[in-house]
């Protein structure tokens, strides 16, 4: 499990351990933790030209120090000082000691023939994305030859959303220290960190591979709360842990099955590719629910098909309503029975449109919520830039509104339950997952996994994780139709299984 923490609970922990080391004794780990991958980086240290963007503030002294060591090793390192007067004045002290020189902020011909840039212009402590004056070196250091490492996130990335407003740096390798950000996970701020490597300086957060672990026993920040991860990335193995195995004695009905309400007369294309996706991810069965009955069963003979409303299709475990449902009398009928059961619910497309707030709040059984940023906007009553821009306060307004587990599509999906504690977010997705029915197969895919026993976050997530891999392993570098996403689901789930 990757896990992020919020810049608060990053400070609370510095100040912490700073009180425990000697004076600067913080930054000097950081900064020979740096040099350590900026060396890689480079290859050959000595002769290297290293230029370092230098804020006013501790990020810009991290890259004074780590540019004082590799000037030690032989490099030419020069300092380009954004506010002379507050350059980080031991870093700066240091780095004159070693060899290294001061460049002019307007100096952008130095940046762009580097080998290396060093990005310490603002960490955790920056505001309001990249300064006017900080813009020239951060578009230099894009268009020049050199490889750009960033201090802790990328300048002009929000550490705490991944928000991006107007300019940041974009950086190939993002060296960041005692906890990932929560910046560096989520878009838009994920795709300027590069590569992103973690160096340990000691910071006590009590990471852990799950939410009760992540709370460290006898352990507090200063407000006397338990310390509790902001964000959660599952990888390979907490998936391969998640999914549901059918044991010797399981039966078609012990394994879950789950009731796909979907499709029109207009669009029975959705109710297939839900089905598609339901096969596919543990449940022992898949009933059909709706009008394209003759669509699924010709595509998927195993398909149980029922034509009359979900009430009377018989028993599932969980079901999944909404894809290309429509929003007349009868959609809105299938969805008021779906509702009214008292088995987990996933709602998509459609469903999400004719969602009645109350009705989704005062179920029994738990609820999971898939919208893109368009149905996230229209449910918040706010606009699609909006909620882009804000992915992670967007996901959590929506799952304490609606008391609902939330799964928010994009590129770096996010999923929220309505009692709080970490956000799940899924990187594994491709730009060729941008295709119409792509999301059609996720629900199938994760109403599949709630049948199947995981709870809803669990479901969310992990149908998020084998979805975004089914559909690297169907691309492979070339466009594909939802379809292939939905077959190449379990060459992912062996893909997961295998580690
Ligand atoms: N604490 C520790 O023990 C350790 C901390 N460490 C390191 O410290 C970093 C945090 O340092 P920090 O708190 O000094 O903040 P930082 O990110 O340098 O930026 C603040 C400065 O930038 C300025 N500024 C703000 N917004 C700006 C903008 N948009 N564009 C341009 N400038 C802007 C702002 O100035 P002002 O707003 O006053 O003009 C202020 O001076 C952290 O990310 C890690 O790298 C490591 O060494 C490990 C040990
Ligand atoms: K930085």
């Amino acid at each position: 499990m990757r896990t992020a923490y919020s810049v608060e609970t990053v400070r609370a922990a510095e100040r912490r351990l700073m009180e425990a080391l000697p004076d600067g004794g913080l930054m000097r780990r950081a900064a020979a933790g740096l040099a350590v991958v900026c060396g890689e980086a480079l290859g050959r240290v000595y002769g290297a030209r290293v230029v370092l963007l230098v804020g006013s503030g501790d990020n810009g002294g991290d890259a004074l120090h780590a540019g004082a060591r590799l000037a030690r090793r032989g490099a030419g390192v020069t300092a380009v000082l954004i506010s002379p007067e507050r350059a980080h004045a031991a870093g700066l002290a240091a780095l004159i000691a070693a060899g290294g020189r001061t460049a002019d902020v307007s100096d952008t011909e130095v940046v762009r023939r580097a080998d290396l840039v060093v990005d310490g212009i603002t960490g955790i402590g920056g505001r309001g994305g990249l300064r006017p004056e900080a813009v020239p070196l951060a578009r230099a250091a894009h268009q020049g030859r050199g490889v750009v490492v960033a201090v802790d996130l990328p300048s002009g990335v929000d550490a705490g959303s991944g928000e991006v407003a107007g300019e940041a740096v974009r950086a190939d390798v993002t060296v960041t220290f005692g906890a990932y950000k929560p910046g560096l996970l989520i878009d838009p701020g994920r795709g300027y960190a590069g590569a992103v490597r973690l160096v340990d300086i000691g910071l006590d957060l009590g990471v852990g591979p799950g939410p009760e672990k992540d709370r460290v026993p006898g352990h507090s920040d200063h407000s006397g709360q338990a310390v509790t991860a902001e964000l959660e990335a599952l990888q390979y193995a907490d998936v391969a842990a998640l999914l549901p195995l059918p044991a010797a004695e399981s039966d078609k009905y012990r394994r879950g099955v789950v009731g796909v309400a979907a499709g029109s007369a207009r669009y029975p294309g959705a109710a297939v590719l839900a089905v598609a996706g339901a096969l596919r991810g543990g449940a022992g069965a898949v009933r059909y629910s709706g009008h394209s009955a003759d669509a699924v069963i010709a595509r998927y003979p195993e398909t149980l098909v029922s034509g009359g409303r979900p009430s009377e299709a018989g028993r599932v475990q969980a079901w999944v309503v909404g894809p290309g449902l429509g929003n007349g009398t009868e959609a809105q009928e299938a969805l008021h029975d779906v509702l009214a059961s008292d088995v987990p619910v996933l709602m998509d497309a459609d469903a999400l449109h004719l969602a009645d707030r109350d009705a989704v709040r005062g179920r029994g059984a738990p609820t999971l919520l898939t919208p893109h940023a368009g149905e996230a906007a229209s449910l918040l009553g706010s606009d699609r830039a909006e909620i882009e821009r804000e992915r992670l306060a967007a996901v959590r307004e929506l799952a304490s509104r609606y008391g609902a587990t939330v799964l928010l599509k994009g590129s770096t999906t996010l999923i929220a339950a309505p009692s709080g504690g970490p956000v799940r977010v899924n990187a594994t997705g491709t730009p060729w997952l941008a295709t119409a029915g792509a999301g059609d197969v996720l629900s199938g895919l994760a109403g599949s996994l709630l049948a199947a026993g995981l709870d809803a976050l669990d479901a969310g997530s992990a149908g998020a994780y084998l979805h975004g891999l089914a559909a690297r392993h169907a691309a492979d570098g070339a466009p594909i139709g939802a379809h292939d996403v939905a077959d190449a689901i379990p060459v992912a789930w062996r893909d997961v299984r295998a580690l």
